[in-house]
């Protein structure tokens, strides 16, 4: 059994039923890290939110997502909020809008250590500033006493991560979440979350097949709404079969980069900033 299981997942939305997801299937092992990459509207957010029990109301799920062999379609939300942060954690593409702006960096993070584990009460600053520090922050003591709007768009970032990470998940959901940085940014993150999410069950939602990269060795292919091809990530890239893959590696130019060499989007920004 997977960790993660999923099963002919469907979602629609509203009264006319549109279809966001149609009869998708996976599966996540433990220590696996998937990579959903397709275009914008084809799905890869309603998939992570429904993981994640994050859909509105009027969404309409059928199917099924196992988690450890829990049924989450149809989890009552008491039960839902017990399995976030806890087990299952998600790294947003904004972190402006899932940080709280009223509220020190430092305090969230404290937050969502003490929410889940009252045995660290004690020494939560301690916990806060050694997250801050694993997740790159230079200066963990002032970063933590700081609001979110004082952080740069890097800093905040780091800081999701360490709120994402800090309940040791089970499970870890990305959803473009580097899109919103610029792009040397973008290149330390992706590394500290290659770093990070090593071990950790992962899926990885993202636009851009060089970023998943990076990061997962195995990918599904979106297209409206449905899986078109799933395998491992170097494989595709050598010998894509469906026609919208082809078009996605070809105007990526990935193919041209072997493995562990920087990739083309990210090596011409480089040269570009000189
Ligand atoms: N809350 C909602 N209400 C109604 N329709 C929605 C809602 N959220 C998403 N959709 C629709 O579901 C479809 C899939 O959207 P989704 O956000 O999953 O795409 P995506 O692949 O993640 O794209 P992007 O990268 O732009 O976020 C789209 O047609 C979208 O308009």
């Amino acid at each position: 059994m997977s960790l993660l299981e999923v099963s002919d997942l469907t979602v629609r939305f509203g009264r006319s039923g549109t279809l966001a997801v149609d009869s998708i299937s996976f599966s996540v092992d433990s220590e696996e890290r998937l990579g959903i990459i397709g275009q914008s509207g084809s799905g890869k957010s309603v998939t992570a939110l429904a993981i994640m029990g994050l859909l509105p109301e009027h969404a309409q799920v059928t199917g099924s997502i196992r988690f450890n062999g829990r049924e989450l379609v149809g989890l009552p939300e008491r039960d839902y909020r017990r399995l976030r942060g806890d087990e299952i954690s998600m790294i947003f593409q904004e972190p402006m809008t899932a940080l709280d702006p009223t509220m020190r960096v430092g305090r969230q993070l404290g937050e969502v250590v003490a929410l889940h584990h009252e045995e660290h009460r004690g020494s939560i600053r301690g916990e806060v500033l050694d997250w801050l520090g694993k997740v790159g922050i230079a200066e963990p003591e002032r970063i933590a006493d700081s609001y979110p709007h004082e952080l740069s768009g890097g800093q905040r970032q780091r800081a999701l991560i360490a709120m994402a990470l800090a309940n040791h998940p089970e499970l870890v959901l990305c959803d473009e979440p580097t899109t919103a940085l610029d792009v040397l940014v973008q290149r330390q993150i992706l590394n500290l979350l290659a770093d990070q999410l090593r071990d950790r069950a992962t899926v990885f939602v993202s636009h851009d097949l060089a970023v998943v990269r990076e990061v997962c060795p195995r990918v599904a292919v979106m297209l409206d709404g449905r899986i078109v091809e799933e395998g491992d990530i170097e494989q595709i890239i050598a010998d894509p079969r469906h026609p919208y893959t082809q078009g996605l590696i070809a105007s990526a130019r990935i193919d041209r980069v072997a493995p562990g060499e920087p990739l083309p989007s990210v090596a011409d920004y480089y040269r570009e900033d000189g």
